[in-house]
């Protein structure tokens, strides 16, 4: 399996991210920059974290006007998995791949923590490898990640189980403690807590680790890979 690490100006956890599928999960990776346009080859997609454009307008506001997402855009219609990490997530928002919008931290404070989450829906390409409820622990590191949406927008993710990751204690105000989502196919997941940064003990957790081998698997069992 191939993934696509996209880099934007800004960008500053591609290292992390490019680290996490080839040295701890053993898949191939490469970077590629925002203003390329075709991701063709590529099985996964990953917008890792950071501060692109800066964070001007808003997080993720310039971002998504970025030539690569039209790609994006096009892989995920194909079905192949996308996942956002924080400045990710925010791209994701802003580009209309995800539903909602991120405000900036209740308290105005950026938080770098460790923090525990709930895994609420294992029935998605990016958590088959958790239990259902399972808690986990993994760190975020961010100003701006309270995730709001209106009541109707709540209901449909609730209704359709896009709610993938919540945060045992709310961190920074979202509502419902949504700390992850997908879309409605369950091939786009966006989410503020950094999996790529929780792959080895040696970082205090490798509790991330099971969310990109679930990744692996799911392509595996769709292409009847078996070795
Ligand atoms: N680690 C990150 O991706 C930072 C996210 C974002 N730019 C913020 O501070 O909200």
């Amino acid at each position: 399996m191939k993934f696509a690490v996209i880099v934007f100006p800004g960008s500053n956890c591609d290292l992390d991210m490019y680290h996490a599928v080839k040295d701890e999960l053993g898949a191939e990776a490469e970077y590629v920059w925002h203003e390329e346009t075709s991701l063709a080859g590529f099985d996964g997609v990953l917008l890792p974290g950071g501060f692109s454009y800066g964070d001007y307008l808003r997080t993720g506001a310039i971002a998504r006007f970025s030539p690569i997402m039209n790609a994006v855009k096009q892989a995920a219609e194909e079905g192949k998995p996308v996942l956002g990490v924080c400045n990710g997530f925010q791209i994701l928002l802003e580009a209309g791949l995800l539903p909602g919008a991120m405000l900036r931290n209740e308290k105005l404070k950026f938080i770098c923590a460790p923090v525990k989450l709930v895994v609420e829906n294992t029935g998605t390409p990016f958590t088959a490898a958790y239990d259902d409820g399972q808690e986990i622990t993994i760190p975020v590191a961010h100003g701006e990640g309270n995730y709001f949406c209106d009541e109707a927008t709540l209901k449909q993710l609730k209704d359709n189980k896009q709610i993938v990751f919540t945060y045992k204690n709310n961190i920074n105000g979202s509502v419902a403690n949504i700390a992850g989502i997908t879309n409605k196919a369950g091939n786009v997941l966006g989410m503020m807590p950094h999996p790529e940064r929780a792959v080895d003990q040696l970082l205090g957790s490798k509790d991330g680790l099971a969310l990109f081998q679930s990744i692996l698997s799911h392509w595996r069992e769709k292409n009847a890979i078996t070795s």
